[in-house]
């Protein structure tokens, strides 16, 4: 498989050649002033990723403009293009990168295999795909991935005939033998542990025979504005796709049109930027904002007021001003639970405690967040305990010290969050932000340039 220029071992986030590696200890800059920065930011992750799927399953060409180019994206290209998809980079339209154009092939077919990395939207949105494809797929990806959970993926393909082999096993590696068609009709699901079983089903069921009609039976769903996005990117192709009632969808059966798609900045991303400003006491614009969306980032004008700042939408200018001190919160996460790492090292930074909850399911992203940020703002002197499903925050005088950043990019930034404050600081791994930004390092020392 062709290693892509945003590849992980290719990608140096201090801007020469010299070759990065992931042992490398980055030492977190320190502000020394109020930071007062104007930047934009490169494309969704998760907007990229659903339009990349959309526009193989399509009955004609697409082009994506200004779409995100990282670790995340390019497996999704890879993956796409090992099952016959034509994707071709044609001039950029944004300032990071070449935009996208995707034929899609007039068969998928199998006989691959798809590196998954750690990501989740591919190894939970293609799996569906590759049983729409002729042939065997096998599905594999990091250390990391192969615990990562996967058994209503595989549990909802067989419920829906589809071959699995059976070696009993409910975890990636695994192997889809693709028939070339799913017939579809009604499911039900537990979705409990992420919304992306229920996305990845969305995705390709117009072109299940009798599309699909899905339900969620458990106990908790995380991250419904992830399966809202889903369904407005689907409807934007013409393919008839609603929540009937809270835990149900249905997406009627037809083509997925072709689109051109102007892919927004990630909103996400911008969590560890814009707390950043109040980290330091001043001031962080992000431009690019959009007025309206279905990103869960943009909760962040919302949530960020809760700390004690002020945040202003001018146009499409996203500003957040710090307060004059941070404030403590408590705060059910459920519908955002990837933006808990940048607001918890925030809430480490408070001058009072906070409590940060709904968020069970994050012990299954990229590591465990809850022991991960539990255990590296310990290590530097703080006071978070885990709950069931969240964290409770006593700020505590922090010191410097190695902050482990588990292959997990949020890991990371939160990290480099606390540095803006705490003295010496350095971040294991920083490389590991390519998997949805890889100018982080570049951007992040940008922050502290600005306006020097
Ligand atoms: O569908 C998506 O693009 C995503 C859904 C969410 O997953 P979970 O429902 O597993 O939290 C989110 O946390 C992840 O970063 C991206
Ligand atoms: C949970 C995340 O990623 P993934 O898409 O791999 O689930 C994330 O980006 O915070």
């Amino acid at each position: 498989m062709p290693v892509s220029r945003y590849s992980v071992p290719q990608f140096n986030p201090y801007g020469d050649d010299s070759p990065v590696s992931h042992d490398e200890h980055w030492p977190a800059p320190r502000a020394t002033a109020p930071i007062h920065a104007v930047l934009s930011l490169p494309g969704s992750k998760s907007l990229t990723n659903r339009e990349l799927v959309l526009s193989a399953l399509a009955d004609a060409p697409s082009i994506l403009r200004a779409p995100l180019h990282s670790r995340d994206s390019d497996l999704m290209v890879e993956a796409l293009r090992s099952l016959g998809t034509t994707i071709e980079e044609v001039d950029g339209s944004g300032g990071f990168g070449p935009d996208l154009r995707i034929t899609p092939a007039e068969e998928l077919f199998g006989s691959t295999t798809i590196d998954c990395g750690l990501a989740g939207t591919v190894m939970r949105f293609l799996p569906p795909v590759a049983a729409l494809a002729l042939g065997p797929t096998t599905f594999d990806g990091d250390e990391g991935a192969r615990r990562r959970p996967m058994a209503t993926t595989i549990s909802s393909l067989r419920d829906l005939g589809v071959d699995i082999g059976d070696d009993g096993r409910a975890a990636l590696p695994f192997t889809v033998h693709g028939s070339g068609r799913i017939r579809g009709g009604s499911l039900t699901i537990d979705a409990s542990s992420s919304s992306q079983f229920v996305s990845g089903l969305l995705l390709a069921a117009a072109r299940f025979d009798e599309g699909l009609e899905l339900r969620h039976h458990g106990d908790r769903l995380p991250s419904l504005p992830h399966i809202e996005m889903t369904l407005a990117a689907i409807r934007a192709r013409g393919v008839r796709a609603v929540s009937n009632e809270p835990g149900s969808w249905s997406v009627e059966p037809g083509a997925i049109a072709g689109a051109d798609v102007a892919i927004e900045p990630d909103l996400s991303n911008a969590a560890p930027f814009l707390a950043a400003a109040i980290v330091t006491g001043g001031s962080v614009a992000i431009t690019g904002w959009p007025s309206s969306t279905t990103q869960v980032g943009a909760d962040l004008a919302e949530l960020l007021p809760l700390f004690g700042a002020t945040v202003e939408l001018e146009g499409d200018r996203l500003t957040v001003t710090a307060g004059d001190r941070i404030r403590g919160v408590s705060i059910d996460l459920s519908t955002g639970g990837e933006l808990a790492p940048p607001l918890v090292a925030l809430a480490a930074l408070a001058d009072e405690p906070s409590e940060i909850t709904g968020i069970g399911h994050i012990r299954h992203h990229e590591t465990d967040r809850l022991a991960a940020l539990a255990t590296e703002i310990n290590n530097l002197g703080g006071e978070v305990t885990e709950l069931p499903d969240g964290l409770a925050i006593t700020p505590r005088p922090l010191h410097g010290g190695l902050w482990s950043s588990y292959a997990d990019h949020r890991m990371a930034t939160a990290g480099a969050l606390i540095g803006l404050a705490v003295d010496g600081v350095l971040v294991e791994d920083i490389a590991t932000t390519a998997k949805t930004l890889p100018q982080f390092p570049e951007l992040w020392h940008g922050l502290l340039t600005a306006g020097a």
